[in-house]
């Protein structure tokens, strides 16, 4: 390789992000010939690509080392296909790299994730034949999960190999083998050289049909041949509107895993885990303070974590209940609106109405039912005067009296009902690590 192509090649180094510079420059070689620095190139689209993206950055750097040379790229004749599609390229696996941090022995089982957890572990035993689609809000553990089986399989004596990709990269590695003619060589090492293909986002999938027909039929072949498949998304396959319903038949095709949001006693485990991994045992009052406190996803409690360890090491203190309280205090929303907009939330998914509903006119028995006993568990819960709650409906006070008074006329009559709100003030309970003795109204119902 010419001296004046490693000073190019630095040169473009020093300028472009890394990432981008391993995918598209690292792999070129170039040298002088006639008069001009060929720079040889696996394929047309690489080509095409480097021109449009970076040409003159190329120019630049032949300006201040190759003066007089002009500049040639040359799409090379033997080279094996795709290969610079993927930043790493192991011999197990294809794809993005498992993180080493994304283990089961790191994974905190509760209620919240106990069955994703052992479908997830019987599949790294022996994946062949496992269809598993993993839903759950951001943060839960989906990629944790999908990759703890990754790190088993290869980790372990066999020969399984595995394809680890979002479904951006899916699409976008589609494309590139469409543009360059090398959908063969695509298919080969995603669908015919892989046994476990592991699809992450699939919500991501564009509503571009050709990408939905190859995708398709890509897992036509992976059933078809028993490997194994994941899919992980922020939503259920049939939320995915944009897809083709052929395609969505496709990914509901095997079993669907739900990760909830982690209750209290998981929240606790989880903190102790993580402070545990920073060298930390953290009192057992300051566990339970920010288990009742942070309600997000599971990055919300690692960086409160990290972040509370910092604060304590910056001001030379250990790690206490007051240092707990300034920093949530800094992350958390008021605890009082994000407590009621659950609340409602909760009503609105038990008795399948919308917030449109529960503020609209509407009398229909159903609607003006669940309005009450959003009323009812608001005032139960939060710290919210009778007039406050009648606003969030567009009612007034007298109102919400008769709704409470309503609520607790069926929750004695009606055990089913009853066993209903149980049920909610069970979850506004874990949810909020709220007692009944926190609530304001701990009998079932005081009047103001
Ligand atoms: N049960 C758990 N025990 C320990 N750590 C967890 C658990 N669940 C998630 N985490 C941690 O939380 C962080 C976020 O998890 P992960 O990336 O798997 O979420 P995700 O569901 O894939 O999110 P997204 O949809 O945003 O990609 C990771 O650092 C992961 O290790």
């Amino acid at each position: 390789m010419s001296e004046l192509w490693l000073k190019i090649k630095d040169f473009l180094k020093e300028r472009l992000p890394e990432p981008v510079f391993k995918v598209w420059i690292e792999p070129l070689s170039g040298h002088c010939q006639d008069g001009k620095l060929v720079v040889s190139v696996p394929n047309e689209f690489t080509r095409e690509w480097l021109i449009e993206n970076y040409l003159s950055l190329f120019k630049e750097a032949l300006s201040l080392w190759g003066q007089g040379l002009s500049l040639a790229f040359v799409v090379e004749e033997a080279r094996p296909p795709l290969q610079q599609d993927l930043p790493y390229e192991p011999t197990r696996v294809l794809g993005r790299k498992f993180s080493t941090r994304y283990t089961f022995e790191e994974f905190v089982v509760g209620d919240c994730n106990r069955l994703a957890y052992k479908v997830f572990l019987k599949m790294a035993e022996n994946p062949r034949g496992h269809i598993i689609y993993l839903t759950a809000e951001s943060g839960l553990g989906k990629s944790h999960l999908s990759q703890a089986v990754g790190n088993a399989l290869v980790s372990r004596k066999n020969t399984f190999r595995v394809c680890y990709l979002t479904a951006r990269d899916f699409t976008s590695q589609l494309v590139r083998a469409l543009k360059s003619g090398q959908m063969e060589n695509f298919k080969e090492r995603v669908w015919r050289n892989c046994d476990v293909l592991m699809l992450e986002e699939v919500h991501h999938i564009p509503a571009r049909d050709f990408t939905q027909g190859e995708l398709a039929l890509a897992l036509d072949y992976l059933y078809e041949e028993e490997k194994a498949v994941v899919f992980t998304s922020t939503r259920k396959p049939h939320e995915l509107s944009h897809l083709d319903s052929s395609l969505r038949s496709r990914l509901s095709a095997g079993m669907i895993v739900r990760i909830n949001p982690p209750d209290y006693e998981t929240r606790k485990n989880i903190i102790r885990r993580k402070s545990r991994n920073q060298g930390q045992e953290f009192p057992e009052e300051v566990v339970e303070y920010l288990a009742r406190h942070l309600r997000g996803d599971i990055r919300q409690i690692e960086s409160a974590v990290v972040g509370l360890i910092a604060r304590a090491s910056i001001l030379r203190e250990s790690v206490n209940l007051a240092l707990a309280r300034e920093l949530v205090s800094e992350i958390m929303p008021p605890e009082g609106h994000d407590l009621a907009s659950v609340v409602i939330e909760l009503v609105c998914r038990n008795f399948k109405v919308s917030r449109e509903d529960l503020v609209s006119r509407s009398r229909k028995k159903r609607i003006s039912q669940s309005r009450q006993v959003a009323m009812f568990l608001l005032r139960k819960f939060t710290k919210e005067s009778l007039s406050s709650i009648g606003q969030r409906f567009n009612r007034d006070h007298a109102t919400v009296v008769y709704a409470l008074q309503s609520v607790e006329k069926r929750l004695s009559s009606s055990p089913s009902f009853r066993y209903q709100i149980e049920y909610l003030e069970r979850e506004i309970t874990e949810r909020f690590g709220v007692t009944e003795k926190e609530c304001r109204f701990p009998k079932r119902l005081e009047k103001s």
